[in-house]
């Protein structure tokens, strides 16, 4: 049995930042500056609501921040992110006005860019006892199913409410304005399975938080939580407070 909270440390092939990130938009941007993010500012005020456009051009990250040794580890970075992240399409004005909007689904279009996400994680959680991949509501459920077949864990749906038709537990999560709901089928999971949560994105975090609560409430084990992309901005990461969050690519 290994112990409850395994080491996720990097190696040669995943290269980290310090956080569990494995890619930062300012190193790309040098190594590729025509087809670097857009340069938008987001600020906070209520979950999609919210990534408002400011005014300014470019600014750093959290991951511009790291210590010079962690840097360094980014110039044996792994050739595959780079093709992740410029297949990441970034739409102004969707679904709000000033939201940047991170679009994946240029990613599926690209077999080469969305094999690599997936070898990627499946890379990491491999051997890792991992039973449960629980993916949540939309596009958690594009990323997760392949990594639950190719490691062997099962897959749960975590769902808005009311659209699991069976029995489920919910769990209700703040937003800045007003609340929303995530649910699970009652019976999806065991106590003292391991599971490992996949969302497509980190925003401020609370749609990840649920999950855990909602796990750890029926006496799951969270791994680690995994997204393609985190806004650090959005200081989504503290939200998780000690539970550890694994992204491969920061959009600033
Ligand atoms: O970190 P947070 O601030 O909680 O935001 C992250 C969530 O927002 C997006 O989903 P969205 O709410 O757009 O729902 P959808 O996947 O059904 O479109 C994204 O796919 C995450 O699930
Ligand atoms: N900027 C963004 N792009 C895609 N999904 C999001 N969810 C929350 N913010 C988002």
């Amino acid at each position: 049995m290994q112990p409850a909270s395994f080491p996720l440390s990097s190696n040669s092939l995943l290269p980290s930042f310090g956080s569990n990130t494995i890619f930062s938009p300012l190193r790309f941007r040098r190594l590729f500056p025509r087809i670097a993010y857009s340069s938008s500012s987001l600020v906070p005020t209520n979950h999609y609501q919210n990534y408002r456009l400011a005014p300014t051009t470019l600014r750093s990250t959290a991951s511009d921040s790291v210590p010079a040794p962690e840097m360094a580890l980014t110039d044996g970075q792994d050739p595959r992110i780079a093709r992740i992240s410029s297949a990441i399409r970034v739409i102004p004005n969707f679904p709000k006005p000033g939201i940047m909007f991170q679009d994946i689904t240029t990613l599926l279009l690209d077999t080469k860019a969305f094999k690599d996400t997936i070898d990627l994680f499946v890379e990491r959680y491999r051997d890792k006892n991992i039973s449960v991949v629980a993916g949540i509501e939309a596009r958690g459920f594009i990323f997760g199913p392949p990594i639950a077949l190719a490691i062997g864990a099962k897959f749960v749906p975590m769902r808005k409410p009311n659209k699991l038709p069976g029995e489920v537990i919910s769990e209700e999560y703040s937003l800045e304005y007003g609340t929303d709901k995530m649910e699970m089928h009652v019976g999806a999971v065991q106590p003292g399975e391991r599971a490992l949560v996949i969302d497509d994105l980190i925003a401020t975090g609370g749609t990840l938080s649920a999950a855990i609560k909602l796990l750890e409430r029926v006496g799951v084990h969270v791994v680690e939580c995994a997204c393609v992309i985190e806004l650090p901005e959005l200081k989504g990461r503290e939200r998780l407070v000690d539970k550890s969050l694994f992204v491969l690519v920061n959009a600033a």
